[in-house]
């Protein structure tokens, strides 16, 4: 930080109480939204620029010569990834390749503008750009996936297109690392929104910086795990980066829209909630489900039962089925890594193929609405 006498003749006559709390000289133009603190823009750009360092080295997320894609929409939160990944990746040596990932899910009058604002960044920030599409991959628009199964499920079925189109993406560039814009605040309304629904299963690994299905060789990273996302904006603001600002056409998922309410409240009564949440979530540890082995008569026993002898109670008394959950599988239709016979994406795309041809017959779309619904409550 900058002594008085280096500062501009302005700033040396301003309000001791008007001055940032970590230079003393310059004039404060923020309350820090994370803890209040009144801050200068240098001071801001630095702290924040630091903190992302500092979750970057001592969750050890990159290594030397690494080559990282950055999933790029053009919003304001991978935009600001890029900037700061860029500037860190010099400053401190981190000897990274970066590129930019672009998946163009082809939503009209949405992601067609944010990816000339990707393309723009691309020149800002001198990176390569490689841009899939699920047009070429899955053989579907999402605009004809919402005209198909409905506008209520449209986020599951992009979120799950999505996350198999950057690894994708990333498998086609020969990159093993996804790093993605995730803030402080997804994680918090992820925590909230799996608590509300008693998704104990997505809870226990919803707060992970790093993730990696076993068997792929992709694995995901978010370097803005503790990063407020009104921070992220300050800084995209105040740096005058080049971000694309509209919201999806296809709104947000309404309870993700219904988490982010309550957490907005909630952060208005206790601004530290956000990181209190996370904290939450980094030490939930799922109590063992409880396994009971059937008993056996005609000379059979206990330790002759089978595997497939056990069964698993859930907390509310009901039994769990038997899945043949194993990692490392290949999805026997498009040989992505799945621990199913056949990955998700799949099962989702079967589905809105039926959906359309019996539409065709007769008009209706129920089909994939519905199975949209159903995969929600599964996990895979
Ligand atoms: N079409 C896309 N192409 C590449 N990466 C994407 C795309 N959409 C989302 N991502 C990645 O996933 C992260 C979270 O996306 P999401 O849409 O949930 O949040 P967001 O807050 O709108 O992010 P952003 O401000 O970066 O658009 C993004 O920051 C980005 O890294």
């Amino acid at each position: 930080m900058s002594s008085s006498a280096d500062l501009p003749r302005k700033d040396r006559k301003i309000k001791p109480s008007a001055l940032c709390e970590l230079c003393h000289g310059r004039k404060a133009v923020m309350k820090r939204p994370k803890n209040l603190q009144k801050l200068c823009k240098e001071c801001f750009f630095l702290v924040f620029e630091t903190e992302i360092h500092n979750t970057i080295t001592s969750a050890k997320l990159f290594q030397k010569g690494e080559k990282v894609a950055i999933g790029a929409s053009g919003g304001k939160d991978s935009t600001v990834l890029a900037s700061i990944l860029k500037t860190l990746n010099e400053r401190y040596e981190y000897g990274l390749e970066l590129v930019l990932l672009s998946i163009d899910e082809g939503i009209k009058g949405y992601r067609d503008d944010s990816l000339a604002t990707v393309k723009r960044n691309q020149q800002q920030y001198e990176m390569e750009l490689e841009i899939v599409s699920y047009k070429e991959l899955y053989d579907w628009l999402m605009d004809e996936i919402v005209s198909c199964a409905g506008i209520r499920s449209s986020c599951t079925y992009c979120g799950v297109l999505r996350r198999q189109a950057l690894d994708r993406g990333a498998a086609k560039l020969g990159i093993h690392h996804v790093v993605t814009g995730h803030n402080a605040d997804d994680m918090a309304e992820t925590v909230l929104m799996n608590i509300l629904r008693g998704d104990t299963a997505r809870l226990e690994n919803s707060c992970s910086i790093l993730t990696q299905s076993s068997g792929s060789p992709i694995k995901r990273s978010k370097p803005f795990k503790y990063s407020y996302q009104k921070e992220i904006v300050l800084y995209a603001h105040y740096k005058k980066l080049d971000y694309f600002s509209t919201e999806c056409t296809y709104a947000p998922e309404a309870f993700r829209g219904t988490a982010r309410e309550l957490l907005k409240g909630l952060g208005a009564i206790r601004p530290s909630c956000i990181m209190d949440i996370i904290y939450s979530g980094e030490h939930f540890v799922l109590a063992q489900k409880k396994k009971v082995t059937k008993s056996y008569k005609n000379g059979r026993d206990k330790k002759a039962a089978t595997a497939e002898d056990e069964q698993e109670i859930n907390p509310d008394g009901s039994v769990a089925l038997k899945t043949t959950k194993r990692d490392g599988n290949t999805c026997e239709k498009c040989g992505y890594i799945t621990s199913n016979k056949i990955c998700k994406a799949c099962v989702l795309l079967a589905g809105l193929e039926a959906s359309r041809a019996k539409a065709s017959v007769d008009g209706s779309e129920e089909g994939a609405a519905k199975l949209g619904k159903t995969l929600e409550l599964l996990s895979f």
